[in-house]
């Protein structure tokens, strides 16, 4: 088990008590209400730098108990979009059950399939770790998955690989490819908010974008997604999603109208 995290992992009703951060008020996911998003013309197209990478460099691919992590070099960095560069650090991801949606954010409060989380932390800090506490610390790249006809073969990069780190604490290498493949084609379309982890420690660390267009992956490959994973005690690892906070005080900043 990770040494970060008291486990098992206590229900998020109980996360304030280790973890004071997660009762704050700038908390992640949220429902994203259109009616009351504002249109800031002044946010440009996020920018991907260094996202294509060769078969020849491996990547750590690793169930975490909690969601399958996929490591990545700190080549990978946001060019644009964003005042501050920002490195990738990792991508995992979110979804539900065989008969449940289990993306994080909510449109609406639409639920979609599931969601991909691309971190990145800003570079005027040492490291990840010394950006995880910073207001301005990490960028998050959110992007919804829905079920459509065809297969997605990015997302098949790291599908494919699930039945090798079945058990908790399973890690694989698996050959790089294209990351942007798995980002949907028009990254000017956004929205963007103030916010936090979605897990403990819950450091309201995060500036999120959440795109507007959504990814498709087969039906075959959602359910491979929701059914390959275990947690401690065997268990099928599912709905790893946090319910939506209070948004408080926050906007939701929109990059179109
Ligand atoms: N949506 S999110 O970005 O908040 C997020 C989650 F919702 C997550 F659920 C996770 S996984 C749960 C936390 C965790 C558990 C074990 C290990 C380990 O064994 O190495 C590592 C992490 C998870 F890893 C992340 N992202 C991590 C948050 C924890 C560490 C900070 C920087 C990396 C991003
Ligand atoms: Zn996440």
């Amino acid at each position: 088990r990770s040494h970060h995290y008291p486990f098992p992992m206590p229900d998020p009703g109980q996360w304030a008590k280790h973890f004071p951060a997660c009762a704050g008020n700038m908390q992640s996911p949220i429902n994203i209400n259109t009616e009351t998003t504002i249109f800031s013309p002044q946010l440009r197209p996020i920018q991907l730098s260094g996202y294509s990478l060769p078969a020849s460099q491996m990547l750590a691919l690793k169930n975490n108990g909690h969601t399958v992590v996929l490591k990545l070099p700190e080549s990978l960095a946001i060019a644009g979009g964003y005042a501050q560069q920002y490195r990738a650090v990792q991508l995992h991801l979110h979804w539900g059950s065989p008969s449940e949606p289990g993306s994080e954010h909510t449109v609406d409060h639409k639920r979609f399939a599931g969601e991909l989380h691309v971190v990145h932390y800003n570079t005027k800090y040492e490291n990840f770790k010394a950006a995880v506490t910073q207001p301005d610390g990490l960028a998050v790249l959110g992007v919804f998955l829905e079920v459509g006809p065809r297969e997605n073969p990015y997302y098949q990069q790291i599908l494919e690989h699930l039945h090798s780190i079945q058990g908790e604490d399973d890690e694989v290498f698996v050959p790089g490819f294209n990351i942007a493949g798995l980002l949907p084609d028009n990254l000017h379309l956004y929205f963007h908010y103030n916010g936090s982890l979605t897990t403990p420690p819950c450091h309201e660390s995060v500036k999120w974008t959440v795109f507007n267009q959504t990814v498709m992956l087969s039906k075959e490959q959602m359910s491979k997604l929701v059914s390959s994973l275990q947690t401690d005690d065997n268990r099928l690892l599912m709905n790893n999603f946090r319910q939506d906070q209070s948004l408080h005080r926050r906007w939701v900043l929109a990059s179109f109208e």
